[in-house]
């Protein structure tokens, strides 16, 4: 017998979209939100997220939980008994774990209301292009910005019954990164009379790896790695175009400033060597996940004390997250919930265990119920 809340998780990995395209998975959050009291909820949608307050007995605060619910581009290959009906679809990063868990908690405040007002925001296009910046500027947010905010982030590297997290820095700055050469193209037996585009996308993505390794400063980590690679038509012919897709990560802005002007001066020398044309666009942009430091070292002490979950003391990591611009308006912090899946995140056999739902629902209640009064 799987819990409700388990079961809604298995709905939504059957439906993930990709960012701003979460119209099934909106309508499904709409419909259980819907179906429950009304008293105490007001349900506002913002383009394909969800705001929802739960309405406080006495309330002098507002605590916020955001959970993220756009899939990623991938083909699911879990072998699940409940795969994506989606093809080429995947909730590869856990958000349908995230989502499943965020109606778990508001779906008991709802009926064991506290004193302060809870606000519950559902985020479309954390993967990309970002939806936390956007909702910050919502006028729903502006006038009802809360006082402090929680989220939380699958770990397959963890056990469950585990919370890995850090207070300051947890995860990087980060920039999505796409650069598109053109060249001249032709006949494949007449190299002589071109400029392929093929040879000069595989030596840029060589010397793209010099960056790190030669010019950021290694106590400061960076990571350039480029995801996809396209280019030309067909086997014997020329290409004259290329697209590399990528993403760059660093701990410090100072080091994202650095590795894009090594790449745009990297590109300068393509330009001359292989006579083409580079352009360069940077796509969304994140700001690091920066922890508050008392919220996040009172609410391990609160883990640790009151409840049977192991804190683990983590390192940062160089994943990003849009939950960073929330961060850096309100109070809080993000943690890691362990989910023990062989295969990590963005890969297509990603497999949490579904035993950490009921676990963070319990963690996140007792603990929104402490700050809560
Ligand atoms: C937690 C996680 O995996 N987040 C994503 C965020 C991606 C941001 C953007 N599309 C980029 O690639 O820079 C991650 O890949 O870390």
């Amino acid at each position: 017998m799987v819990s409700d809340f388990i079961s809604i998780r298995r709905d939504l990995h059957q439906i993930p979209e990709l960012g701003f395209q979460e119209f099934k998975t909106q309508a499904y959050l709409l419909d259980y939100l819907n179906g429950l009291p009304k008293d105490r909820l007001t349900i506002e949608t913002w383009k394909t997220g969800i705001f929802v307050k739960v309405k406080g007995k006495k309330p002098t605060k507002t605590i916020a939980y955001r959970a993220d619910i756009d899939g990623l581009p991938i083909e699911e290959q879990t072998g699940l008994a409940f795969p994506s009906k989606h093809e080429g679809r995947m909730h590869a990063c856990g958000h349908d774990f995230h989502m499943s868990i965020a109606l778990g908690v508001l779906t008991h405040f709802v009926s064991h209301p506290i004193d302060d007002d809870l606000l519950f925001i559902f985020q479309p296009a954390e993967e990309g292009p970002g939806g936390a910046e956007p909702m910050m500027t919502s006028s729903y947010m502006v006038e009802n910005k809360p006082d402090m905010i929680i989220a939380l982030h699958v770990a397959p590297e963890y056990p469950v019954g585990t919370i890995a997290v850090k207070p300051g820095l947890l995860f990087a700055n980060t920039s999505e990164l796409f650069i598109d050469l053109k060249g001249k193209g032709g006949h494949a037996a007449y190299p002589h009379q071109t400029n392929d585009m093929v040879i000069a996308a595989c030596q840029f993505v060589n010397q793209l790896q010099s960056i790190v390794s030669r010019n950021v400063n290694p106590l400061d980590s960076a990571v350039v790695t480029i995801g996809k690679i396209t280019g030309g038509t067909v086997q014997n012919v020329i290409a004259d175009n290329a697209r590399l897709e990528g993403t760059i990560r660093t701990l410090s802005a100072e080091s994202m400033k650095k590795v894009k002007s090594r790449i745009e001066a990297l590109a300068e020398g393509l330009k001359v060597g292989y006579e083409c044309e580079v352009t360069i666009d940077y796509g969304a942009m994140y700001y690091q996940v920066d922890n508050d430091e008392t919220l996040t070292e009172e609410f391990v002490a609160f883990a640790e004390e009151q409840t049977n979950i192991k804190v683990i003391r983590c390192r940062e990591a160089m994943t990003g997250e849009d939950f960073g611009y929330m961060l850096k308006e309100i109070p809080g912090f993000m943690f890691w919930l362990g989910v023990d899946s062989e295969y990590g995140l963005h890969h297509a056999k990603l497999n949490p265990h579904e035993e950490a739902i009921p676990k963070a629902i319990d963690l996140l209640v007792k603990y929104i119920q402490y700050k809560g009064n």
